[in-house]
């Protein structure tokens, strides 16, 4: 057996930092290397599987390039400020990065793109299998439905989410948008208010529920007349995005550069 991969984890004691530990944890083929959290964070300077009872030997620090020193791959859920000031030491120490963060500005996609020339990164606003699988779907779907049918993305998260629309919902948007010939930035309608006027045959709508728990939940409406479709994707457990970014991470083991997506990792394409 080939030795485990080395995983560090960003926001380590956050919502999907801890999931991501347990599942490191878990895993025969990988090892907790790093736990990196905020200044200022109370997590700092304990053991990174401290809350589950247990000792991984792996203090949680806020400093990156402690956090990296012994690791082969970063797993980052963060902030967007976070992740880029994280990326930019994994590309001088030749670590590779998993970005599971969303809400990056086009600025900041386009940095990411640049550090893929000198490192292995894989960068997906959703990580589970089910939601990729919809991506698919939603190209097909929308060929398909390419004349008559209103198209609106409606997506439902915890109360603590801090941006809008999702990361996956604007994927989503992008991925109908190219495969009806458009740009999303030119027709996506974020939220209406007021005497709107009648709907413009040639925008994607978007609607965002916050509240309680909601683990994400995402639907794409193809509205006609005489009939509607929607496509459905509603997580109940971080597990899956957990899973698919040790997928990423395994994936990366032998990519020392390049920018990928999950349909990369999931052979989506082939
Ligand atoms: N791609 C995917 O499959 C998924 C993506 N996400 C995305 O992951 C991100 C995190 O989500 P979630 O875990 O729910 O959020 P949390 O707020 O629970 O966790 C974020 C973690 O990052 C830390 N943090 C906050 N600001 C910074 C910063 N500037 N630099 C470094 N670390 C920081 C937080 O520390 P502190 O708590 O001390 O502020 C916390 O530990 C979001 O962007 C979310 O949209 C979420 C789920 C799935
Ligand atoms: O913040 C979350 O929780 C999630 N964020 C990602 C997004 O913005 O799409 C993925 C998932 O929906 C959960």
């Amino acid at each position: 057996m080939s030795a485990p991969l080395r995983i560090a984890i960003a926001g380590s004691s956050g919502r999907m930092g801890r999931m991501l530990i347990e599942a490191v944890e878990a895993a025969d083929d990988c090892v907790l290397a790093g736990a990196l959290d905020v200044a200022g964070s109370p997590a700092l300077g304990t053991d990174a599987t401290a809350w589950l009872g247990r000792e991984s030997g792996v203090k949680v620090t806020a400093d990156v390039r402690t956090a990296l020193a012994d690791a082969q791959v970063l797993i980052d859920f963060t902030r967007p400020e976070g992740t880029m000031a994280h990326l930019a030491v994994c590309r001088e120490l030749g670590v590779r990065a998993v970005i599971g963060t969303t809400g990056f500005s086009d600025a900041q996609k386009a940095e990411i793109a640049e550090h893929g020339r000198h490192t292995g990164i894989v960068m997906a606003p959703n990580m589970s299998v089910g939601v990729n699988v919809v991506l698919k779907l939603l190209d097909m779907a929308a060929r398909a439905l390419n004349e008559g049918y209103d198209i609106e993305i409606i997506e439902a998260h915890h109360r603590h989410k801090i941006d809008a629309p999702s990361g996956t919902a604007l994927k989503m948007g992008e991925v109908v948008a190219a495969a009806l010939g458009r740009d999303l930035k030119e027709c996506a309608v974020y939220g209406r208010e007021g005497v709107t006027g009648e709907r413009d045959p040639s925008t994607i709508g978007f609607a965002t529920v916050r509240g309680g728990d909601i683990v994400g939940d995402h639907t794409v409406l193809f509205a006609g007349t005489g009939e509607r479709i929607e496509i459905t994707h509603k997580s109940s457990s971080r597990v899956t995005y957990a899973q698919g970014s040790l997928r990423a991470a395994r994936f990366l083991a032998d990519k020392p550069q390049g920018l990928f997506g999950m349909e990369d990792v999931l052979r989506l394409n082939a």
